[in-house]
């Protein structure tokens, strides 16, 4: 098997490297193999883990100290984020829905796109669920009516039920937890699922309310539009978040193999989107698990 060590960050540093190295740190156990089957032989069997820097002048204390304060500046920005667009509705410079939908765009891909500012130490991403986890209470203390936010109620429901937040507002913000949980930087997983989720079926609603008058022969309730701005938006969206990370550094993708595999991964996206099953489970939870299953699978095989 050949060997290299490599470091292609300085501000990250990642090590490409195999078996017969030991390297700096107890490696994380292999996780993704993010290159081709075509990829060279020699570099075929390199797994591309993302070390945490090692944790030098840095002590513990300041990490926790950064990760809370980016936990705390997180959590404003969605206050503000919902905040603006209850003004914005409010002051009927936009509908509601497109209101709600801009917000189901915005605020996934901000929380993914928020993750680099936390630390490198592993308790990072914890520190990054407290704020949809937070979130999780507020909707489920409002949905409940033990509080009351019109703000909140107003930019975030289609009709102004308070009971709406417990459905999908709820499962997106849990959906977004677990990417975080379960994906974080090192994965390319988390982030094209929020992807498919937010950018995808948030474009799939505006086009298809405005556009769709063509209907899908087995949903009534969606349409061509909708589906083909779904894939469309699903995938531009989700290889624009892989660059962001991997110009970070903490990804290396192969990207030709990459963009097979987030077409695979927005097509069965667009699909399950598509089916008449909203009034079994909703598209907050359909469409990012069928993304997490396909992207896993395919970036792993
Ligand atoms: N593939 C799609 C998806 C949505 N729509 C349009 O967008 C509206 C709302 O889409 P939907 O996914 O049902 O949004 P909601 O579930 O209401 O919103 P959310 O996912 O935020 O709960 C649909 O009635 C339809 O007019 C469409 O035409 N084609
Ligand atoms: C309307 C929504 C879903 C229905 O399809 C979106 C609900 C959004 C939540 C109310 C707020 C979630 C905030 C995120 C957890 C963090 C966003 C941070 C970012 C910096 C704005």
């Amino acid at each position: 098997m050949s060997l290299s060590l490599s470091f292609t960050n300085p501000i990250i540093s990642r090590h490409v490297y195999s078996a017969a190295f030991s390297p700096p740190l107890p490696p994380p156990p292999p996780r993704f193999l993010f290159l081709s089957p075509h990829t060279p032989a020699k570099s075929r069997f390199h797994i591309f883990y993302r070390v945490p820097q090692r944790a030098t002048a840095l002590s513990a204390t300041a990490s926790i100290f950064r990760d809370t304060a980016a936990s705390a500046a997180v959590f404003a920005g969605a206050y503000a984020l919902v905040s603006t667009f209850d003004t914005l509705t409010q002051k009927e410079l936009i509908q509601q829905s497109l209101s709600r939908k801009l917000v189901h765009i915005l605020s996934g891909l901000l929380f993914a796109i928020s993750w680099p500012i936390f630390s490198n130490t592993g308790e990072a991403r914890y520190f990054a669920s407290l704020v949809p986890l937070v979130n999780c209470l507020r909707l489920v203390i409002h949905g409940l009516s033990l509080a009351d936010d019109q703000s909140l109620i107003k930019s975030v429901t289609r009709e102004g039920n308070p009971k709406e937040l417990l459905r999908g507002p709820l499962y997106y913000v849990v959906m977004l937890m677990l990417c975080a949980l379960l994906f974080w930087r090192e994965s390319p997983v988390g982030v094209i699922s929020l992807g498919m989720m937010c950018g995808g079926d948030g474009f799939a609603d505006i086009m298809g309310r405005k556009f769709g008058s063509s209907k899908i022969p087995y949903n009534q309730g969606k349409s061509w539009v909708g589906s083909i701005s779904m894939f469309i938006s699903g995938f531009f969206i989700s290889i624009g978040m892989l660059y962001l990370y991997s110009a970070l550094g903490y990804l290396e993708l192969d990207w030709r193999y990459t963009m097979h595999r987030v077409a695979l991964v927005s097509l069965v996206a667009t699909v399950v989107e598509s089916l008449p099953i909203s009034n079994f489970i909703d598209d907050n939870i359909s469409v990012p698990l069928a993304s997490m299953l396909v992207a896993y699978l395919t970036f792993t095989h």
